[in-house]
């Protein structure tokens, strides 16, 4: 059953959630507690192995936390329950760092691009070739960009790419990781003005992974510090990123490198 949602219940919560590696006795994420409500964009730093990933990869249901929730829709997340699953994956979407290797080198980017739609069942090959056109015209690709295969385009491009096939479905909640630490500087900023303009034109929630504290800035209202699996300081961006409470938050600013003067 489609639950009834009020305007108040999160996209995405996560209540006390933790999460051990097979093998591993200490957790990699402790104790997390998050909300994500609808068109509000949430950034996620901490240093290399703080836990960013792994706590994307809770949200996204590719893991189980050993204790505690993950709720979608004011649901716990149920990777058994078919059909919450696949309202999960039309309303949820990613993009990972890498455009090299998350897309198939085997494969035609109209076939990539309409993945989504073939697989939750939406459209087949032949009635996804507009949405994917519309899509791929939408992050800046030429039409005919279909026909060709990924090694045919820049890094910049092929994240592109991975954006039409993440938004292609039109969903409401958009989960990348480093989405643009792949990209050089200029190429960044373009990918950052791409997706700022979809949050925008398509009231997006955007979670997002960054170690780069300018692209946090200027894509995310909320900003969650992870330091060792556990989160030290959350709150609007401009708070937590210009005035840090947190000791680890103010190293991790303070941190950021500065042209001399
Ligand atoms: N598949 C795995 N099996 C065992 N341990 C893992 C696995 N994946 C990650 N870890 C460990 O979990 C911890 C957190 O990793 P995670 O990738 O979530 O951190 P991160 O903050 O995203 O780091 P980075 O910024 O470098 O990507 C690290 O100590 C890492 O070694």
């Amino acid at each position: 059953m489609t639950p009834v949602l009020d305007a108040m219940t999160p996209v995405l919560e996560m209540s006390a959630a933790s999460f051990a590696y097979r093998g591993s006795a200490a957790p990699v994420v402790e104790d997390i507690s998050l909300k994500i409500e609808a068109g509000q964009s949430l950034a996620l730093v901490g240093e290399s192995g703080a836990g960013k990933t792994t706590l994307l990869r809770l949200l996204l249901g590719l893991a189980r936390p050993t204790s505690g929730t993950v709720r979608f829709d004011g649901d716990q997340l149920n990777l058994r329950d078919r059909r919450q699953m696949r309202r999960f994956r039309r309303s949820v979407q990613c993009v990972f760092q890498d455009p090299y290797s998350s897309l198939d080198p085997r494969r035609r980017v109209g076939s990539i691009v309409s993945e989504p739609l073939r697989s939750l069942g939406v459209d087949d090959r032949r009635t996804a070739v507009p949405k994917v056109a519309e899509a791929l015209e939408r992050v800046g690709l030429p039409a005919d960009a279909a026909e060709r295969y990924p090694h045919e385009f820049s890094g910049g491009q092929r994240q592109r790419i991975a954006i039409a096939r993440a938004t292609v479905c039109d969903p409401r909640v958009l989960l990348a990781d480093e989405p643009v630490s792949a990209l050089d500087v200029t190429t960044r900023v373009k990918v950052v003005d791409l997706l700022s303009e979809l949050k925008e034109e398509r009231g997006l929630t955007l979670v997002m992974v960054s170690h780069d504290l300018s692209v946090v800035a200027s894509l995310c209202e909320h900003t969650a510090v992870l330091e060792r699996g556990r989160i030290v300081e959350q709150g609007d961006t401009a708070q937590v990123l210009g005035a840090p409470v947190d000791p680890y938050t103010r190293c991790l600013v303070e941190s950021v490198p500065r042209l001399p003067a």
